[in-house]
């Protein structure tokens, strides 16, 4: 409620008149069971002119709660519409502010979940609070003091269908309030193994995972069904028991009245309205329920919203200048460990690189070059030590100045969707032909997208499905060099590109962006055989820091990756 009420405050005015509507329509909802049986006290009596009048009277009631419903739909719709799309620009908001560690805490699918359904769960519920909120106690109190009005004497009818319904309901709803927590649990699982095996159709296919990969999903989904179908059993039992005790309760109303009709004539028509109470207590009290079930649901959701606004980034910028700064980079005694693990990932990694030099990083998997490569970008912080760009800590500089001199291209880039000049005017806005031009020659992709019918033009599909792999990997490159980075990271980025067309791209960067630092991190020697320097990296540590010459010389790390890749090509 907490996190709710500030976005509520912001449509008082609608709030004010769902709420008034709300009190119109209870009210026209109560009295027409007193009308009716004014009316047909009137019919006994055989006296026209009250029927008339009273009818009347009944039919503008009948349409001010036609019309105060309406108008309570409307605005109760506004509110939830509008609660629900201003927290889910907020939750956007917050989640670009997050570093890149808060997003993996929390994982980006969950994120994406926390957006969608926990949303329109709180968007359900306060559509439902405002149509329904002040109407249940209103109406279950007022049908109860009318129908006490109308027949007194039938007191213990009342109070014991109260009484029998208000318990199943508390016990039914308790139960079945646990069971669409457990729903709410198992379409997450659900989701979870259709959307694994969507994404990796491919893998599915390739491996012909089809049988187990249905197996798991029938064993979520058979889960998911046995609980709804528990939901449904409670409620096929709930229904007709409701109904049959208010049934009894109408029964012996009806007896008792017809013992006494021959004294009493009037009990005729008080027995109508009476009847007409029963009901409405009874509907309260099923809304009542649901809307708790409900309200129980969306404050799972909400508190998954709250917490996602409430985190605070882990990592701030300094505001300052945009521009970008030179491309030096330096470490000096930098340790990092990963959140949550127990130990570090970079150890004590110490070197410097000069404006315009190309670096090239190599080891085995899971030395820590990936990870080396996010800490120059910013995306982590070290534990202890410093990460110098153009000569100033990295933390010292705003996060515009960082995007600006550091281009990351990654092995698994992504392009959004759209054309692949949106994609390139994501990093450089105001990018002409010309320059798209000139990127795409550097990176070996101006030659597959001038053969496209649209070349530039062209559209990416989502998760960029109709480029393959290579052509996937220019375009990232063409991106990463468009805006002419002061310092150009390459992750695995030429790994898809066969020998030819990588040394090509080497060549072209090394004639084209001569002032800019060029960090290469690869997995085959011969992508960095170029590389004015080579770190070497094992197990977290710089063992290695030299040319190729050098180091095939004296370094028994490089020595080993570099026979093992030898003898490999070797026997290809
Ligand atoms: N987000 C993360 N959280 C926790 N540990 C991580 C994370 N990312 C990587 N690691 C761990 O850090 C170590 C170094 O990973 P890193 O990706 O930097 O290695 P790498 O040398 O780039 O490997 P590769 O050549 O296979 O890409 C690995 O043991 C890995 O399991």
């Amino acid at each position: 409620m907490k996190v709710l009420m500030p976005y509520i405050k912001r449509y008082r005015k609608d709030v004010y008149i769902a709420l008034i509507s709300v009190i119109a329509l209870v009210f026209a909802t109560l009295w027409q069971p007193r009308l009716l049986q004014v009316i047909m006290n009137a019919i006994l009596k055989g006296d026209q002119a009250t029927i008339i009048k009273e009818g009347i009277i009944l039919i503008i009631l009948a349409i001010v709660g036609i019309i105060s419903g309406v108008i309570n739909t409307i605005y109760s719709a506004h509110v939830a519409l509008g609660v629900a799309t201003d927290l889910r620009a907020d939750l956007y908001k917050q989640v670009q502010k997050f570093a890149y560690a808060d997003v993996e805490k929390f994982s980006a699918s969950n994120l994406v979940v926390r957006m969608t359904n926990d949303i329109n769960q709180v968007q359900q519920i306060v559509m439902a609070a405002f149509q329904q909120v002040s109407r249940i106690p209103l109406l279950f109190i007022g049908a109860f003091a009318l129908a006490m009005i109308t027949m007194p004497q039938q007191w213990w009818v009342l109070i014991g269908m109260m009484i029998i319904v208000l318990g199943v309901s508390w016990y039914s709803y308790k139960k079945m309030s646990d069971y669409f927590a457990q729903t709410q649990e198992d379409i997450e699982d659900v989701n979870t193994v259709a959307r694994e095996n969507l994404m990796g159709i491919r893998v599915v296919k390739s491996f012909v995972q089809e049988p187990q990969e249905i197996a798991k999903f029938s064993k979520a989904s058979d889960r998911l069904t046995d609980v709804t179908a528990k939901i449904g059993y409670n409620f096929a039992i709930l229904m007709p028991a409701f109904f049959l005790t208010a049934n009894i309760a109408v029964v012996i109303a009806v007896y008792i009245v017809g013992q006494n009709i021959t004294v009493h004539p009037t009990y005729l028509a008080a027995i109508t309205s009476f009847i007409s109470y029963l009901m409405q207590i009874l509907f309260a009290v099923i809304n009542g329920g649901f809307l708790m079930i409900a309200a129980s649901r969306a404050n799972i959701s909400l508190g998954r919203i709250g917490e996602v606004l409430e985190t605070k980034p882990s990592m701030v910028y300094v505001e300052g200048s945009k521009d970008p700064v030179e491309g030096e980079i330096e470490f000096d005694h930098v340790t990092f460990t990963y959140p949550g693990d127990d130990a570090p990932t970079l150890k004590d990694i110490s070197f410097k690189v000069n404006v315009g030099e190309m670096i090239g990083i190599v080891g085995a998997t899971g030395s820590g070059k990936t990870t080396l490569a996010q800490l120059i970008a910013r995306l982590y912080d070290p534990d202890s030590g410093v990460i110098k760009v153009g000569g100033k800590d990295v933390k010292q500089l705003s996060e515009s100045t960082l995007r600006h001199t550091i281009a990351y291209v990654l092995q698994r880039s992504t392009l959004f969707s759209g054309t692949i000049s949106n994609n390139l005017q994501q990093v450089k806005p105001d990018a002409t032909l010309p320059q798209m031009q000139w990127a795409a020659n550097i990176a070996q992709a101006a030659e597959f997208i001038e053969r496209l019918p649209q070349t530039y033009d062209a559209p990416v599909e989502e998760r960029s499905s109709n480029f393959s792999g290579g052509q996937k990997q220019r375009l990232s490159i063409t991106r990463g060099i468009i805006a002419q980075p002061k310092i150009l990271i390459l992750d695995d980025a030429t790994s898809a590109l066969d020998a030819e067309s990588e040394k090509l791209v080497q060549e072209a960067l090394d004639r084209d962006l001569k002032k800019t630092t060029t960090v290469v991190i690869a997995e085959k020697i011969s992508s960095i055989l170029r590389a004015d320097r080579i770190l070497v990296m094992d197990n977290g540590r710089i063992v290695g820091n030299g040319n190729h010459k050098q180091l095939v010389a004296s370094n028994p790390v490089y020595q080993k990756i570099y026979t093992t890749q030898k003898a490999r090509e070797g026997a290809m």
